[in-house]
């Protein structure tokens, strides 16, 4: 079973991995795959279809069996602005599967730099004082002081991913 993942960011191709581990059979292949939303997506539904368009994606371009696709965006609520994920699973048969990941809110801090223009990778950087953020724990493992990491937030979405997928094609 040939899986296609959208991105060659480590944080979200460990995520992956993980999901399938029990999996003896699958094999991976990581792809960059554009997105087609914004570089910083500024809602749910926008990135939703981050993930759906990454997922097909993979699945096409590296004419597999299972296409990937794992997203970071932002969504505005009345109380401020949330961190939000969503992944999505492509079948080479078109099925799709979507999943959520865990939200909170970001500070004030970070939510007027990004209502400005700035991406939440590179805003992150300067606010934690550290480099590359988004590949390794991502904002929600410095703002969760290391209980969540990136990698443990997009497993969680590919548990839900895997889940789904099993339990229509059972
Ligand atoms: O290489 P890709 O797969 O594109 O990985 P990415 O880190 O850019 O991740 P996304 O495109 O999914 O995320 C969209 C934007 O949100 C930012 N982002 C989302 N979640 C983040 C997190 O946990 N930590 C840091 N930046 C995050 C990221 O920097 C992007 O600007
Ligand atoms: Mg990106």
């Amino acid at each position: 079973m040939e899986i296609c993942i959208g991105t060659k960011n480590p944080a979200k191709i460990n995520a992956v991995k993980e999901g399938f581990q029990s999996y003896e059979n699958a094999s991976f292949i990581a792809l960059n795959i554009p997105s087609l939303v914004s570089e910083q997506p500024f809602s749910d539904e926008e990135t939703i279809q981050g993930a759906v368009n990454r997922a097909k994606g993979a699945v096409l371009e590296g004419a597999g069996d299972i296409g990937i696709g794992l997203e970071g965006g932002v969504h505005r609520t009345r109380d401020g602005l949330y961190i939000c994920n969503w992944g999505a699973l492509s079948t080479v048969n078109g099925e799709v599967f979507i999943s959520g990941g865990a939200r909170i809110p970001l500070p004030c801090e970070i939510e007027k730099q990004l209502l400005l223009g700035g991406e939440l990778g590179i805003v992150m950087d300067q606010y934690a004082n550290k480099h590359n953020v988004r590949h390794h724990q991502g904002a929600i493992g410095i703002l969760t002081n290391g209980k969540i990491t990136r990698s443990a937030m997009f497993t969680h979405v590919m548990d839900l991913l895997i889940g789904q997928y099993e339990y229509k094609n059972k």
